[in-house]
């Protein structure tokens, strides 16, 4: 089930507060940054761990040490930028790999204009941030870099999504799981997602 929509009480409320029509770019930055790191929390749950031996105060003592593959975070310009705080104050090593899309305004079509991935990313999880999934153009083309890359382990962070991206989502990449906060009801006839949140970009960036 690749879809997981995180219901968890801080979440919500904070989800909640990013709703408010005159939130502040303080505000909305700092609550987008949050609601990443408590996604990140249930994105990163099943995480091989190994048990090591170590030395402690009292002598050796067995902890527990996260194994396998390492992470990449992968933000799409802009909005995802606002997330990726939250997400590297729990995962401090993590690479960053960045993906510059933006939606033509009339065909809602992406369009790449940055990419640099980390090296060896293919051997890395990539942990998509992106504060918003509507018709799901962007996240489409995001996922077809990471796997013409090489990548084969792929989630995203997502603070609301539409039906129609969701929809898009299971169909096209049944394997990619996404953690979002929300779930909205529909997108407008510009492709805005309702009740939304409005544009995450400019709400994150102080533009408009
Ligand atoms: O699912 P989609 O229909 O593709 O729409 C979602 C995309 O639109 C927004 O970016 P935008 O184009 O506004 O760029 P920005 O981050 O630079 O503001 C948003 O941050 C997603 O990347
Ligand atoms: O509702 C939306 C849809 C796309 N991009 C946004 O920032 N908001
Ligand atoms: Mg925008």
């Amino acid at each position: 089930m690749p879809v997981h929509l995180v219901k968890h009480p801080l979440i919500q409320h904070k989800i909640g507060l990013m709703r408010v029509h005159d939130i502040s770019t303080k505000q909305f930055r700092e609550l987008a940054s949050e609601v990443a790191a408590l996604l990140t929390y249930e994105a990163t749950k099943d995480l091989e761990t190994e048990t090591i031996t170590i030395k402690g105060w009292a002598g050796d003592v067995v902890v527990e040490n996260i194994k396998g593959k390492k992470i990449t975070v992968v933000p799409i310009l802009r909005a995802g930028l606002g997330m990726m705080d939250g997400v590297l104050n729990l995962i401090p090593s993590a690479r960053v790999s960045v993906v510059g899309l933006y939606r033509n305004e009339e065909t809602l079509e992406p369009v790449r204009y940055y990419v640099k991935m980390t090296s060896n990313v293919q051997d890395r999880i990539a942990l998509i941030l992106d504060p918003m999934l509507a018709t799901g153009g962007t996240l489409m083309a995001t996922i077809d870099l990471l796997k013409e890359a090489g990548c084969t382990q792929i989630r995203g962070l997502f603070l609301v999504a539409a039906p129609e991206g969701l929809d898009r989502l299971t169909k096209d990449h049944p394997d990619v799981d996404v953690y979002v906060a929300a779930i909205d009801e529909k997108l407008n006839d510009i492709g805005y997602i309702i009740p939304g949140l409005g544009d995450a970009g400019d709400k994150i960036f102080g533009t408009k």
